[in-house]
């Protein structure tokens, strides 16, 4: 077998996130070289801690932990904490309490570019919140989009509503002037977005099963799931939950699960469509020069096989 690929996650656990996580570490075909935090569905400081925490349950404290930023890239304090989807602690209300680990002393940035250096090529960051950490890599070191691997990110509503407002996804919401810096870096980038994720269901029915198993991670998660099930029900009337950071990670680990397309990505920062992501194919030639012309093209997400990253989720949650 291939030597696994080396991806750092950086996340804002969140109930999606942690299921991505175990995901993760249940992957032969990925080596997990750290995580790095953010804010979005908790503030960053909460996140660090839930991502400690899970690493301890997962019986992984060797991974390191670096925290990232608490302000946008633009350096605002107003953000937008998605708790009443993933609860007060992020964690579908759980409390637990906290665990012994520490974060290393690095910065997420400052982590982000030394590993990308330490392997150039060969790191893959699977980002599943707001794009801050990624952008503050890209300004403070210039070689960094050359040395990372390949960024593999959560964000966006390409050709369809966000999940904010009808404009934006919450992780570009969540810091546009960051994912716009990120789309044209001219990194290696696959944007999976929520015209993806939403195709691929997790039901009640393998709630249960994951209920009924031996399972760890299976166990543990459907302690933290009904926070998540329950705002599927009152804002989208499902009685499943869409497995938006999983997919996006097994789309790293797997990228035959999806398909894609190439093109320009730019991102609305002001207005009622702040956050809006807008794909140019480049099937046309403007007369004019444009905001997206000479801007380099990242691969956007267009299909996914919602069956497959469903049972590998269930099978490596219950195969723990
Ligand atoms: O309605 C919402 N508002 C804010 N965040 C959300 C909402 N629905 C899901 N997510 C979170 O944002 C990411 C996908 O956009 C996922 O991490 C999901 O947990």
């Amino acid at each position: 077998m291939a030597e696994p690929k080396k991806i750092i996650i950086d996340s804002d656990p969140g109930i999606d996130d942690a299921m991505a996580i175990f995901v993760a570490l249940q992957s032969p075909e990925v080596d997990v070289i750290g995580l790095t935090t953010i804010y979005g569905n908790v503030y960053t400081t909460l996140a660090t801690r839930n991502a400690l925490h899970l690493l301890e349950i997962a019986g992984r404290t060797d991974i390191p932990v670096a925290e990232g930023s608490h302000v946008t890239i633009t350096k605002g304090t107003k953000l937008r904490i998605a708790d009443f989807v993933h609860g007060a602690d992020g964690l579908g209300n759980q409390n637990f309490p906290p665990s012994a680990g520490k974060p290393i002393e690095q910065s997420a940035a400052a982590f982000l570019i030394e590993q990308a250096k330490l392997y150039p090529g060969k790191v893959t960051v699977v980002a599943l919140g707001p794009l801050t950490n990624i952008a503050l890599a890209i300004e403070l070191d210039p070689g960094f989009s050359k040395n990372i691997g390949q960024i593999v990110l959560l964000g966006g509503a390409f050709a369809v509503n966000g999940n904010v407002n009808p404009a934006a996804e919450a992780n570009i919401f969540g810091d546009p002037e960051a994912a716009d810096i990120v789309f044209t870096s001219g990194a290696d980038i696959l944007a999976v977005g929520i015209n993806v994720t939403h195709q691929v269901v997790l039901t009640d029915a393998d709630r249960e099963k994951l209920a009924q198993s031996n399972g760890k991670f299976a166990q543990y998660l459907c302690k933290i799931l009904e926070v998540y099930f329950s705002y599927h029900r009152d804002a989208y009337n499902t009685k499943g939950v869409y497995l938006h950071d999983p997919t996006t990670l097994l789309a790293a680990v797997n990228p035959s699960l999806i398909t894609y397309t190439e093109g320009v990505v730019r991102v609305q920062t002001s207005g009622i469509t702040r956050g809006l992501t807008l794909f140019y194919n480049k099937q046309k030639r403007f007369a004019e020069v444009t905001e997206w012309t000479d801007k380099p093209t990242v691969k956007v997400a267009v299909t996914v096989d919602a069956p497959a990253v469903v049972k590998l989720v269930m099978d490596r949650l219950i195969d723990s």
